[in-house]
């Protein structure tokens, strides 16, 4: 008898996340299995939404953010009743296994089924958080991080055209890797992430960050960016402009990248990586595998127990939080 996936993006849409779908719908093909294709991530399967998707439907889409099945944040799944709600329709339907797109708590969700549910369960990792362990990279990352080396690239144009001061806000409001992957990118002359801050210091470093602005200000006449994590600065990240603006006496303007991080057409890599797991979910299906996440690490596709993935955040490359610290210490000597 055929078999019968469900298929749903759930969280914050992730550029990459149709590439996915795609690899995900022409994989099942391959192995002759249908895809339930549900809307608006956990709400389309309490609700009993979806699409029976085919070649056709997945014809065009590997280029474009967003994603078809569309995305959404569920709160009914949080409680008892509305797993059982998503349970009854997976009964309902007849479906033999369930692969979710989406973060850590997408995943705690198909955990959540999993408990009462006898199918199959596999996850693919879609955040631009790029916060799961047990992958190097999840689907969106790359092309969020693209996406705000180039706006901070502009700003960087017009900020040294002036020599004026920029704070810029990136996305991530418990993770850290945007913020750090994309300031140094860009040779921010501040990264402040979760990394590096710690709530305490707040008033030192506010002092020092005010005494590298007056230098950058007066003695070398240039620019200086700041680049700083969402939910990261006591009381938001414009209390830290003004705060600054109060203490140098110079414009500290606060620029907010927001949700064109989330969105745009994904990068090669996301494309590749998506398309790779996409096929890896279908194959795990097809292998009797069930509780795993799709994972990537040193080029290797590998399964990962969804227990493990969510039990911690993936941490911001410590390599990469020295480099910048190093190259900090050279800069403020010279
Ligand atoms: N502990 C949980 N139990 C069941 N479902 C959950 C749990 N946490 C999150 N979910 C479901 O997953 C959805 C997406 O989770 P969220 O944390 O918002 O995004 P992401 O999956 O990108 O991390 C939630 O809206 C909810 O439907
Ligand atoms: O869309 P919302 O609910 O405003 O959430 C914003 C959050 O979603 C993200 O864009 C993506 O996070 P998730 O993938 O974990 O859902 C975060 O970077 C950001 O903090």
């Amino acid at each position: 008898m055929t078999r019968r996936i469900a298929l749903l993006t759930s969280g914050g849409d992730a550029p990459g996340m149709n590439a996915a779908i795609r690899a995900v719908v022409l994989a099942a093909q391959h192995y002759q299995a249908e895809i339930y294709g549900f809307y608006h991530g956990y709400n389309g399967l309490l609700n009993n939404e979806f699409t029976l998707l085919t070649q056709a439907d997945v014809q065009g889409i590997i280029h474009r953010g967003g994603t078809i099945l569309k995305s959404a944040r569920c709160q009914e799944m949080r409680d008892e009743q509305g797993v059982k709600q998503a349970v009854n329709v997976l009964l309902k339907n007849k479906i033999d296994a369930l692969i979710v797109i989406g973060g850590d708590g997408s995943f705690n969700g198909l955990i959540a089924i999993s408990k009462q549910w006898q199918g199959q369960v596999i996850g693919i990792p879609g955040t631009i958080d790029n916060d799961i362990d047990g992958t190097d990279f999840t689907i969106g990352f790359s092309t969020a991080v693209n996406t705000g080396i180039e706006a901070i690239d502009k700003i960087r144009d017009t900020a040294d055209a002036f020599d004026r001061v920029f704070l810029v806000e990136l996305m991530g409001r418990h993770s850290g890797h945007i913020t750090f992957n994309v300031g140094v990118s860009c040779a921010a002359e501040q990264i402040l992430s979760f990394e590096n801050f710690q709530a305490k210091d707040e008033k030192k470093l506010l002092n020092k960050i005010a005494k590298q602005i007056t230098d950058a200000q007066q003695k070398r006449h240039s620019s200086y960016l700041i680049v700083i994590a969402e939910n990261l600065w006591p009381g938001g990240s414009q209390a830290l402009a003004n705060n600054l603006k109060q203490l140098t006496g110079i414009d500290c303007p606060l620029c907010t990248l927001g949700y064109i991080q989330r969105g745009g057409s994904p990068v090669a890599k996301d494309r590749l990586l998506a398309t790779k797991m996409g096929v890896a979910a279908v194959q795990a299906i097809n292998n009797g595998q069930s509780n795993m996440m799709i994972g990537e690490q040193n080029n290797s596709m590998l399964l990962v127990a969804l227990s493990t993935a969510i039990q911690h955040q993936k941490q911001v490359s410590q390599t990469l939080v020295e480099a910048q610290e190093n190259i900090f210490a050279l800069t403020e000597k010279n």
